[in-house]
C-alpha cells in the first residue's frame, strides 16, 4: 500500500522536450553518452544486448525512442504500475525523472541482470574507479570537534563528496571543485541542535538514523565518515543506511557497494580505524544495510509505500543524499524556488528530514526570497553542481532534552 499523503496542487514536471535546455541535453547527449560508455567498457556484453543498447542510445540521440513496457517477467521490479499511459509514448514526452530510471531498468533487462543472481553489475569498473580515486586522493580524517563545529564539517564533506557523481559527468571521473562553491540553503546547526544536541545529554535513549545513499567513491566515504562520528558521538545511535536494489545512475550505491566500501577503507592506511569501527558496528547491529525497489522506481516520496514511510516515522532522523533523491522529495517539478521547505515537506510524515544535494538540475525549493533577489554569477547555478543545498524539515518526534522520546 502506498501512502495518501497531502502534497500541494502539483506544478508541472521536467521533461525533456519542453522546459528546460538542461534537461534536453541530458536526455539527448548524456544519457547516450552514458550508454555507449556502459558498452565500450564491458567487452563481455554479448551481441544482441550491445545492439540493442547502441540503437537506444541512437534514438534517443535522434529524439525517436518510444517506451516498451516492462512487467516483471524478466525477474526485475514490475513497472506496469509506474507506466500507466506512458507506453508508446516518445521519450522526450514523458516525465525526465521517469525516463531515467526507466533507461537504467531496461538496459539491465537487456543484460540479463535481473535473472541470474550472480549477474555482474554493468557499472563495476566505473565504481571501483571512483571508490581508488576517493582513496587516493582522500586526506586521513581530522580529529574532528565532538560538537556542532565537527558535524557541520563532516555533512560539508558528504555534500561536496555529491558534487563527484559519474552520471552528473556523464560516466567520467572528475574530482570535487572547490572554486565558487555556496551552500545556498544552510539548515545544518539547525539539524545539530534539533536532533543530536539532545541525544549526546541522553545516554538512555537508542535512537537511528537512515541515510538515502547516493553514490559510490567520495560521496559514500565521507557518508560513512560522518556515520563514525556519529557512532562515537552517541553510543545507543544506530544507523541503517538504505541502498539501491539494483544498479542505477552509474555510481549509486547497492548493498554489496557500500560492505565494499567499508572492507577497502579498514583496508587503507589512512582510513583504517574509522573502517574498522564501521566494520564492528556492523558486526554488532549498529550498522545495518536495507534496499528497496522504491529507490529505483519513478515514484515521487509522497508515493513511498507505506512499510518504508513508517521507517522514516521511527527514525529520529533520515539523511536523504543527492540530486536524485533530492528531485524524488520535490516529485521533479517547478516548484517556486522560495516555496519554504518545511511546509512543503508536511507530507513526509512524524519523522525529521534533512537532505543533502549538490544542485545538478533545475527544480529546488527552500531558497529564501533574500537570496533569490540578490542573484547568481551564472544562469545555470542550479544545474553546474557549484551550489549545495543542506534543508532540514524538524519531525513530531524529535526528543526534547530530559524527556526519553522513542
Ligand atoms: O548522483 P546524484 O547526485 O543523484 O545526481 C544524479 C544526477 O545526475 C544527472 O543524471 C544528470 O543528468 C541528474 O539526472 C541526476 O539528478
Amino acid at each position: 500500500m502506498r501512502s495518501q499523503a497531502h502534497v500541494p496542487p502539483l506544478p508541472v514536471p521536467l521533461v525533456g522536450r519542453t522546459n528546460h535546455d538542461f534537461v534536453q541535453k541530458s536526455v539527448t547527449s548524456r544519457l547516450p553518452s552514458i550508454l555507449r560508455d556502459l558498452v565500450a567498457r564491458h567487452e563481455s556484453v554479448k551481441e544482441a544486448p550491445k545492439a540493442k543498447i547502441e540503437a537506444l542510445a541512437l534514438e534517443l540521440e535522434q529524439q525517436r525512442h518510444h517506451i516498451v513496457p516492462l512487467d516483471g517477467s524478466d525477474g526485475g521490479p514490475d513497472w506496469r504500475f509506474y507506466m500507466e499511459n506512458r507506453a508508446g509514448m516518445n521519450a522526450m514526452d514523458v516525465e525526465w525523472f521517469f525516463l531515467e530510471n526507466y533507461v537504467y531498468r531496461l538496459v539491465l533487462s537487456w543484460l540479463e541482470f535481473f535473472e541470474d543472481e550472480d549477474a555482474p553489475d554493468p557499472f563495476a569498473a566505473q565504481k571501483e574507479d571512483a571508490l581508488r580515486h576517493a582513496l587516493q586522493s582522500m586526506v586521513s580524517p581530522v580529529d574532528h570537534a565532538k560538537d556542532g563545529t565537527g558535524f557541520r564539517e563532516l555533512v560539508l564533506g558528504s555534500l561536496w563528496g555529491n558534487q563527484v557523481d559519474l552520471s552528473f559527468s556523464s560516466g567520467k571521473m572528475t574530482d570535487a571543485d572547490a572554486e565558487d562553491r555556496e551552500v545556498v540553503v544552510d539548515d545544518i546547526a539547525a539539524c545539530w541542535t534539533t536532533i543530536f544536541e539532545p541525544l549526546i545529554s541522553d545516554a538512555s535513549v537508542e535512537p537511528r538514523i537512515i541515510i538515502i545513499l547516493d553514490n559510490c567513491g567520495a560521496e559514500l566515504v565521507n557518508d560513512l565518515i560522518l556515520v563514525d562520528f556519529l557512532l562515537c558521538l552517541m553510543p545507543g545511535l544506530s544507523v541503517t543506511l538504505h541502498a539501491k536494489a539494483h544498479p542505477v545512475f552509474v555510481s549509486d550505491a547497492t548493498i554489496p557497494d557500500v560492505e565494499t566500501h567499508i572492507r577497502r577503507m579498514a583496508e587503507n592506511e589512512k582510513l583504517e580505524a574509522v573502517g574498522k569501527r564501521l566494520q564492528e558496528a556492523e558486526a554488532g547491529g549498529r550498522v545495518q544495510t536495507f534496499a528497496h525497489d522504491f529507490y529505483t522506481s519513478p515514484l515521487p516520496f509522497w508515493q513511498v509505500p507505506a512499510g518504508l514511510q513508517s521507517m522514516y516515522g521511527d527514525a529520529i532522523l533520515t539523511i536523504t543524499k543527492g540530486d536524485a533523491n533530492y528531485r524524488r522529495l520535490i516529485g521533479d517539478r517547478f516548484w517556486p524556488s522560495s516555496l519554504p521547505f518545511t511546509n512543503f515537506m508536511q507530507y513526509w510524515g512524524p519523522g525529521s528530514l534533512l537532505t543533502v544535494r549538490t544542485c545538478k538540475s533545475p527544480a529546488i525549493i527552500g531558497v529564501s526570497p533574500e537570496r533569490l533577489a540578490h542573484g547568481f554569477s551564472s544562469s545555470d547555478w542550479t544545474c553546474n553542481g557549484k551550489n549545495g543545498v543542506v534543508s532540514f524539515r524538524r519531525g513530531d518526534n524529535v526528543l526534547v532534552e530530559g524527556t526519553s522520546a522513542m
